[in-house]
């Protein structure tokens, strides 16, 4: 496999530096062949690259210049051996964020007529190295912007790392990485040791010449739980889902650095998840937790999970480990321990990600802990700590090198809080450019967190603040940490209640003596918090699984709300819900979705632009002019009874649809231009499904439905939306390319336009058993429309009845390449939404996915043991 070259000890050799300096092109070199278009430097680039005399190299720049600040747009180099998977997460970036890639090796052939091992062969190493450095200068002049760039190791001699270093000063340059089985496995040709030693050679080599670095795990289970029980097979693509997820996040948090508010909007926006409180920065938020996990837990098998459960971050702690006196980096292993379980947590959590390095005990650990936060920042968590003890220029070394990682500025020392001391840190924070304050103080006594209080408010009284985290620490400590009101350091509850915790107090004093539990209990034990009283209501709300689910969630939180059924004919009686000072909010059921906008005295934009209302949740405080407060602001009076002033609602449908398309949807069936899907019936759901198209940035968009005045209705509304400017930073890339149209199928007979391509997304919005004096639909695709050949996502939304004919249909009749999903799909992903809206905490989601497939029955009352046991099984570490 000529691809193998890198891993030659040859390569090896001339990575050290043993190039010649000057050396002749070959005059048995093939002329380069003419390059595509698409993905080559204009001839004038190429020319001029070529008859260029070699430049010495860029000197190579220290870590700490790294700004880690990119323009919009800059391309994106991947680097790293062959095997780690770099085109695949290549072709995964490009689709998301509409972006060509550029493979360095694909331009040499193209150029050359040979691969880099044949040409290496035939025209000797210097030859080789010297063409290979000038198609990478190309390359990088060339695809500056708007493009994802595959590097192998191959192209890095000494000065194509140069020339990668000073890339990296205004791109992201990512070192991929892959744990060495799986590369073995991938190479095939390799002895295990070779590629180790390789490993071990290479990853400095690119750690020097990258900004940032992801682990790439490798994916084993696929995230079968978008898959029905009775789908023979598991899609193959199914298992690199999470992959994709994971490093869309990644690249997502490099590419978007924070908007004032704090919030993050990702090049990847069609791609991400859309949950409130995403667009909140946790660190605004009152009385939220991080739980803190020595890196030491997280073991392959651990269950992040679990130990996230209820918290709003999850906070790695990471001990710096010694040093070789003479070395001034990070181990490699140690470094890629770190990646690896950095990426792991990553993969299985939606709740931001901080990164603590525990500060140096004395001066000889201190080489070992600056490295270890540097090493922190490649990995681009959502905040990481520095210790505001240290110096202050790499203090200010490292807020400049942030990139979009939050800094923490972390102190922990037993002084007073009446001292000065704590003052003068916390304006030195500032000064330098952290994000937020971290303050821990050992207590002896109960009293050390009365002194706490009139410490917070001094800072209260400041004109420019940061976000305060401030409490004591230890056994006594415990009381001023629950009514910290920033990221309160807690523990899992097993490790409280496990055998090294004794251990873990005594090795590091800033070891949490709370959890999320307990800090829970007390925000409602002291009337900080109060119950809350939530509903469904709907006409026929008696079957809904939402009181169960959310009861649940409420449960498992240690949350003393309870959520009921409100079965109504009418919205009159919403009022009685109203009055009631204990009101929490309800979720809103057919008929009323559409009605209830009548009641509501103001809409979140997506509610407005759908039209349909799903949620409604009390307003307590209006602003002095009569407004409704911020989102912010309404997050804050959650789990606040009081009298209410007025209704707000919004819509968490489209929310839970767009994720079932993210989960179902293989990468051949990516959205493009052409895409077209499939939206039948017109009701509230029907406009939820229509913006969640939208959404993920799907052009064309067809409706069917029975009454086919109620379907243009639907093209009318959203024709006039995608028109209007207020579009525009509502819809993702809603400025790019075509605008979207709609189209009617007015009859199951009819053919599919035959200037569309045939559906990949088909969004069922009708319901499956009988309402009224109506019949069940029984819904049935009519053939001629479903000829796309890579298959496509095929929902079901609602969950009453599971094996429709529309499901059976599409496993009975068409390749396994269509995936299909149902309400019990959706029903938890829109709950998700619900939940963080009605208590602005994030879901246990787990906890809910199951509770609905275990309280699932069929129409008759009737459950089905052996579908919901293959279903809970598959719910894996999904965030
Ligand atoms: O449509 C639905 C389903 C639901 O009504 C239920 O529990 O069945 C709950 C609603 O929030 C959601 O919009």
């Amino acid at each position: 496999m000529a691809s193998v070259a890198v891993a030659t000890k040859r390569t090896f050799s001339t990575m050290m530096g043993d190039m010649p300096q000057t050396q002749a092109w070959s005059p048995q070199e093939p002329r380069p062949t003419r390059p595509r278009a698409s993905t080559h430097a204009p001839d004038s680039a190429i020319s001029s690259a070529m008859s260029t005399p070699r430049t010495t190299p860029t000197p190579m720049p220290l870590l700490a210049e790294w700004r880690r600040i990119f323009e919009p747009n800059s391309s994106v180099v991947l680097v790293g051996i062959r095997g780690t998977g770099k085109s695949t997460l290549a072709i995964m970036a490009s689709m998301a964020c509409q972006r060509r890639v550029v493979d360095v090796e694909q331009q040499f052939q193209e150029a050359t007529g040979f691969s880099t091992a044949k040409y290496r062969k035939q025209f000797g190493a210097s030859n080789h190295n010297l063409r290979q450095e000038e198609l990478l200068r190309i390359t990088l002049q060339t695809h500056d912007k708007g493009a994802i760039i595959v590097c192998n190791g191959g192209s890095l001699e000494k000065s194509g790392q140069a020339l990668l270093q000073e890339f990296a000063q205004s791109h992201p340059v990512i070192h991929i990485m892959r744990d060495i089985g799986s590369v073995h496995g991938y190479l095939k040709v390799l002895q295990l040791s070779k590629l180790q030693d390789i490993v071990a050679f290479t990853a400095p080599i690119f750690r020097r010449c990258s900004n940032y670095e992801f682990y790439n795990i490798s994916e084993t289970k696929a995230a079968v739980s978008v898959v029905p029980a009775n789908q023979p097979s598991v899609p193959a693509f199914l298992t690199l889902k999470r992959a994709e997820r994971t490093f869309l996040k990644f690249l997502s948090m490099i590419t978007s650095p924070t908007d004032e508010q704090g919030a993050r909007r990702g090049v990847t926006a069609n791609f991400e998840p859309a949950f409130p409180l995403s667009e909140v920065p946790v660190e605004l938020r009152k009385y939220t937790c991080a739980v803190q996990v020595p890196l030491a837990d997280l073991t392959e098998d651990v269950d992040i999970e679990e130990l996230e459960f209820g918290c709003d971050a999850f906070e790695v702690v990471v001990e710096p480990v010694e040093m070789d006196a003479h070395s001034q980096h990070l181990p490699s292993e140690r470094a890629e321990h770190i990646s690896s379980a950095m990426s792991r947590v990553r993969r299985s959590t939606i709740v931001p990600v901080i990164y603590h390095v525990t500060p140096a005990k004395d001066q000889s650990h201190a080489v070992s802990y600056f490295e270890h936060v540097r090493h922190g920042l490649r990995i681009a968590p959502d905040f990481a700590t520095v210790d505001l003890s240290s110096d202050e220029e790499f203090v200010r070394e490292m807020t400049a090198s942030r990139g979009s990682t939050k800094l923490i500025g972390h102190l922990h020392a037993p002084l007073d809080w009446y001292d000065p001391f704590w003052m003068e840190k916390y304006d030195t924070a500032m000064r330098l450019g952290c994000n937020v304050v971290r303050f821990t103080r050992p207590a002896q006594f109960q009293d050390d967190n009365a002194a706490i209080q009139t410490f917070r408010n001094k800072i209260r009284e400041k004109a420019d603040t940061i976000p305060l985290i401030c409490f004591n620490t230890g056994r006594a400590g415990r009381r001023s940490a629950c009514f910290n009101q920033v990221l309160t350091s807690v523990i899992p509850e097993s490790v409280r209640e496990g055998p090294t915790f004794a251990a873990r107090v005594q090795g590091n004093p800033e070891t949490s003596w709370l959890t999320v539990k307990e800090a829970t209990h007390i925000l409602y034990a002291s009337f900080t918090y109060d119950p809350m009283r939530f509903y469904i209501i709907g006409a026929s709300a008696g079957y809904s699984l939402s009181p169960a689910m959310h009861n649940a969630a409420y449960k498992a939180c240690g949350m003393p709300h309870n959520f009921t059924t409100y079965q109504t004919s009418t919205l009159n009686t919403l009022q009685e819900l109203v009055q009631d000072t204990d009101f929490g909010g309800t979720a809103v059921s057919q008929p009323f979705k559409l009605e209830v906008i009548s009641l509501v005295h103001s809409m979140s934009r997506h509610a407005r632009a759908i039209g349909a209302v799903n949620t409604l949740i009390p307003v307590r405080h209006l602003n002095k002019d009569g407004s409704i407060p911020t989102d912010l602001e309404l997050f804050q009076e959650r789990n606040q009874a009081g009298p209410i002033k007025a209704l707000y609602g919004d819509n968490t449908d489209w929310i839970g649809i767009k994720s079932c398309i993210r989960r179902g949807l293989s990468p051949a069936n990516a959205v493009r231009p052409t895409t077209c899907g499939l939206v039948v019936g017109s009701g509230g759901m029907g406009r939820a499904a229509v913006y969640a198209m939208l959404q993920v940035g799907v052009k064309n968009i067809v409706i069917f439905n029975r009454t086919y005045a109620n379907a243009e209705k639907l093209v009318a509304h959203f024709g006039r939306l995608v028109s209007s400017s207020s579009s525009t930073g509502l819809l993702p890339l809603a400025s790019q390319g075509p605008r979207p149209t709609f189209r009617v199928i007015e009859s199951r007979e009819d053919a599919w336009p035959t200037d569309l391509r045939p559906p990949t997304i088909v969004l069922s919005c009708i319901p499956t058993h009988p309402v009224g004096d109506s019949p069940e639909p029984s819904f049935t695709l009519p053939t001629q429309w479903m000829h796309s050949p890579t298959g496509g996502v095929v929902i079901e939304l609602a969950y009453r009845t599971l094996n429709t004919p529309l499901m059976k249909q599409i496993r009975e009749e068409t390749s396994g390449a269509w995936v299909c999903l149902d309400g019990l799909d959706l029903l938890p992903e829109q709950g998700f939404a619900q939940f963080e809206m009605f208590t602005g905490k994030r879901a246990p989601r787990r906890i809910m996915r199951e509770e609905v497939l275990r309280s699932w029955t069929d129409e008759r009352g009737q459950s089905d043991p052996a579908m919901v046991q293959t279903r809970l099984d598959a719910i894996d570490q999904e965030p």
